[in-house]
């Protein structure tokens, strides 16, 4: 009996039994409560949204990001698009009451899309562009009376409304860069930043870091950015009238000169035939100084699809000659040497996706021959080729390339080795390219000048290296223990 008690007492098995279960529970219990008290928590997310009231067309984005990731880059993202059925809000200058009904169906979109109990703390921003910059010079108590219907359209969602405005063609283009280069995560990293160059309907923007350019020669384009710690001196400049659509009326207002009944257009298809009337055309105020004297009602718009016609007329809406800076890119406004990569978006996008031409590893002169190519097709062949594309588009892709490729090269001084530097985009990681998103990130202050302190660990090591010392730990105690039984059992007995 005492014999057997003894063998109990020796045999150190059933209490390294005890700890090693404890130690086990121990360790578990430990890791466990260290992930989920350091787990990011559940993705709950807030949202933003804004609409871009284009010359064109307007559309809602809606962007979300983590609700406990204010501050952290790359993480707003465009979760839903509304194209606004019609025109642009400024189309309705003569009954502005449309304009906001027009938002209507887009805002009940987004009511649906974002969760009820985030829509009174969702900020909510109208930014007009060039549109409205043009309706506001020629009429601007029209321009108000739009903007107060939409604004009474707004405040009836129950959104955070924070107003409706137009944007300087600085702040489109700055914008634009913003956005351009905070989806590339280019900002947080302190990579070299991505030019922006937008192209819309009324005006187009270009945007770039250069680094022989430290704003001081022409200050107006200049904006500087402190970002994640680091400062931007960014070269901007908004050219109004240059979007494609009013560079159209620039350019028809220029051959009506010549001819006022008729223009044989070299910028569209052989066979194409319109009436055009003046009124439509000379509605804008890029144009309206240069209607001639005693104009008919209307003009025949007849195309004769001349591909180096057409870049001949292109190129006499541009002004090359007058400069008093060091460099210009045109109308003699300053730019400084272009530098690094490029991303185009918008109507250069649409333009040159359809022409099949977003590679630009394709040389230059390729480029034109296709675009000529295009331009030579007969109307007629053009409509049978594509039946599914909007006739309107369809037409003015021939102008649009002409268009796209002399801003480009005579325009903006592109070359045939640094326009294989730019990148015709629409979206970045499932976000359009465009101003919305620099807009909203910069109201809601969502990139901060200094980077943020970030923990000495990223989580996955924290959690490796909390499990790691734990068994360690664990593996001590059992092995002190073993020992320190084994000692004890192998100590003489005294009887
Ligand atoms: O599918 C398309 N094909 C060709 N052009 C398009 C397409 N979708 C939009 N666009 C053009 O893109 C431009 C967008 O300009 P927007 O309305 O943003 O004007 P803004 O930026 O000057 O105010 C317009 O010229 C419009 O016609
Ligand atoms: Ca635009």
């Amino acid at each position: 009996m005492s014999a057997q008690r003894e063998m109990k007492e020796k045999n150190p098995w059933p209490v390294t039994i005890i700890i090693i279960v404890i130690g086990v529970i121990v360790i578990v219990a430990l890791v466990t409560v260290a992930v989920l008290q350091n787990m990011p928590l559940s993705q709950k997310y807030k949202y933003g949204i804004v609409l871009d009231a284009g010359s064109s067309h307007t559309a809602l984005y809606i962007y979300e990001w983590p609700a406990e990731k204010d501050n952290n880059t790359g993480r707003v993202q465009q979760t839903h698009v509304c194209k606004v059925q019609g025109p642009g809000i400024s189309s309705y200058a003569s009954e502005p009451w449309k304009a906001g009904e027009s938002l209507m169906a887009c805002m009940q979109e987004a009511q649906q899309r974002v969760p009820g109990k985030r829509h009174l703390e969702t900020p909510l921003y109208l930014g007009a562009t060039a549109g409205m910059r043009l309706l506001n010079m020629e009429n601007s108590s029209a321009s108000d009376a739009v903007f107060r219907a939409v604004e009474r359209s707004l405040h009836t969602f129950p959104f955070n409304f924070q107003g409706a405005r137009i944007l300087s063609g600085q702040e489109e283009g700055a914008f634009g860069w913003v956005t351009v280069n905070y989806l590339a995560d280019r900002l947080e990293q302190g990579l070299e930043t991505t030019g922006a160059l937008d192209l819309g309907g009324a005006s187009t923007q270009i945007s770039f870091v250069s680094s022989n350019y430290d704003g001081s020669e022409s200050p107006s384009n200049s904006v500087t950015f402190r970002l994640y710690g680091n400062n931007y001196n960014l070269y901007t400049n908004s050219f109004l009238c240059y979007g494609k659509d009013q560079a159209m009326k620039l350019l028809l207002a220029q051959q009506t000169l010549l001819a006022p009944k008729t223009i044989v257009d070299p910028c569209f298809h052989p066979g194409y035939s319109e009436a055009v009337s003046y009124s439509g055309l000379y509605d804008s105020p890029c144009v309206s100084n240069r209607k001639p004297q005693g104009a008919p009602e209307a003009f025949n718009h007849t195309g004769s699809g001349n591909f180096l016609q057409c870049q001949d007329v292109v190129k006499s809406i541009f002004n090359f000659t007058y400069c008093k800076y060091s460099h210009c890119s045109f109308n003699g406004v300053f730019q400084p040497l272009l530098q690094g990569h490029f991303g185009a978006f918008s109507a250069y996008y649409f333009v040159m996706d359809f022409l099949n031409l977003t590679d630009t590893s394709i040389p230059l002169t390729k480029v034109k021959e296709v675009i000529s190519s295009y331009c030579a097709t007969p109307w007629d062949e053009v409509k049978r080729q594509h039946p599914g594309v909007k006739v309107k588009y369809l037409a003015e892709y021939c102008f649009a390339g002409a268009y796209i490729l002399t801003l480009l090269t005579e325009g903006y001084n592109f070359t045939s080795d640094s326009y294989t530097q730019i990148e015709f985009i629409k979206k970045i990681k499932g976000s359009d390219a465009g101003w919305t998103l620099g807009y909203m990130l910069n109201l809601t202050n969502m990139i901060p000048a200094e980077a943020p302190d970030s923990p000495p660990l990223p989580y996955a090591g924290y959690v490796s290296f909390v499990t790691v010392m734990a068994v360690l730990l664990f593996v001590l105690v059992i092995v002190s223990t073993r020992r320190f039984w084994l000692r004890c059992s192998k100590r003489p007995q005294i009887v």
